[in-house]
C-alpha cells in the first residue's frame, strides 16, 4: 500500500533530519520577517469557488507529470493568473518535492501557501513554519485521533492553519471531533488511486455549514468546477491537470469559464 510506503520513508528521513537539525536549531530558523497570510480568508469567497493551485512535479499514481519543471516560475505564473492560494508538495521521494519550492513560492508571490506533505511528527509542523508556510495539510488516514488533535493545537499555537484531509465519513467525524475548521475531501483513494469527484458530494452532506470545505484531486474541467460550486464547496485543490497542461494560463481560463 502506497501510503504505508510513504509513511515508512518519511519516518526514516525524519530520523536523519532531526539528527542533522535538532528542534531548537530549526526553531531559530523561523524567518524573522515571517508574515502570515490567511489561507482561510483567501479560499472563502462570496461569488465563486476559490482555486488552490498545486506545484507538483510527480506523483505515485502518474510518475513524472511535468518534465520541464520550474517551481518558482510556476508560482509566479499562478499568481499572475490570480489563483487564490498555492499548494506545494514538499515530499521528496514520491512527489519529487522540496521545502525550497515552498519558500520560493511564499517569498515570490503574495498569496497564502499550503505545505502539502505527510505529517506524522510534530517536528514537521515547526519545519512548516520555518520554511514559511501559512497552512499545513494533515491527513486523517495516517494519524490517530490523539495525534490529529495535538497537531491541530500545535499548528494553531504557532499561527499555522490546518487543512484536514478525509476520504470517508468515518474520518470526517474524527476530524470534526478534533476541531478541524477546514476539511479537505480527497476524491482520490490513496490506496487504489481511483478518483471519483462524487466523493465530495457524499461527504459534503455531513459537514456543518460553518466548516470550510476544499475538494481535492481529480478536478480537470469547467464542469467539475461548476459541479463543486453547486454543492457549496469553497475551494478546489488542483494539481495534475494544471501541471500537465501545455499552458497554465489557458487551463485556468478554461477551468473558470462561466
Ligand atoms: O497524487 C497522487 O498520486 C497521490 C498518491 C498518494 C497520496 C497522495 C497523492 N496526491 C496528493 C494529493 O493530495 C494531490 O496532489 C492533490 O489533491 C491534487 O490532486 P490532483 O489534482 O489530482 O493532482
Amino acid at each position: 500500500m502506497i501510503l504505508d510506503k510513504i509513511v515508512k520513508t518519511k519516518l526514516e528521513s525524519l530520523e536523519q533530519t532531526k539528527e542533522l537539525k535538532p528542534l531548537d536549531i530549526l526553531l531559530s530558523e523561523i524567518p524573522t520577517d515571517y508574515s502570515h497570510r490567511s489561507f482561510s480568508n483567501a479560499i472563502v469567497l462570496k461569488d465563486r469557488l476559490a482555486i488552490i493551485a498545486e506545484i507538483k512535479k510527480a506523483s505515485p499514481s502518474k510518475g513524472i507529470i511535468k518534465e520541464n519543471f520550474d517551481p518558482l516560475k510556476i508560482a509566479v505564473e499562478y499568481e499572475k493568473n490570480k489563483v487564490d492560494a498555492i499548494s506545494v508538495l514538499t515530499e521528496t521521494t514520491y512527489f519529487l518535492g522540496n521545502n525550497q519550492f515552498l519558500t520560493d513560492a511564499k517569498t515570490n508571490t503574495t498569496v497564502p501557501v499550503l505545505r502539502k506533505d505527510f505529517i506524522i511528527d510534530s517536528y514537521q509542523i515547526y519545519e512548516a513554519k520555518a520554511i514559511n508556510s501559512d497552512a499545513i495539510l494533515l491527513i486523517m488516514a495516517i494519524l490517530t485521533k490523539e495525534k490529529l488533535s495535538a497537531y491541530i493545537n500545535i499548528a494553531t499555537s504557532i499561527g499555522l492553519e490546518c487543512l484536514v484531509e478525509v476520504h470517508d465519513i468515518g474520518e470526517l467525524e474524527v476530524a470534526l471531533e478534533c476541531g478541524a475548521q477546514i476539511i479537505g475531501i480527497n476524491n482520490r483513494n490513496l490506496n487504489t488511486f481511483e478518483v471519483n469527484i462524487m466523493n465530495t458530494e457524499i461527504i459534503m452532506e455531513k459537514i456543518p455549514k460553518d466548516i470550510i470545505v476544499v475538494s481535492e484531486s481529480g478536478i480537470k474541467s469547467n464542469e467539475d468546477i461548476k459541479y463543486l460550486k453547486d454543492l457549496g464547496v469553497n475551494a478546489a485543490l488542483i494539481g495534475e491537470s494544471l501541471m500537465a497542461a501545455s499552458s497554465i494560463e489557458k487551463k485556468l481560463q478554461e477551468l473558470r469559464e462561466l
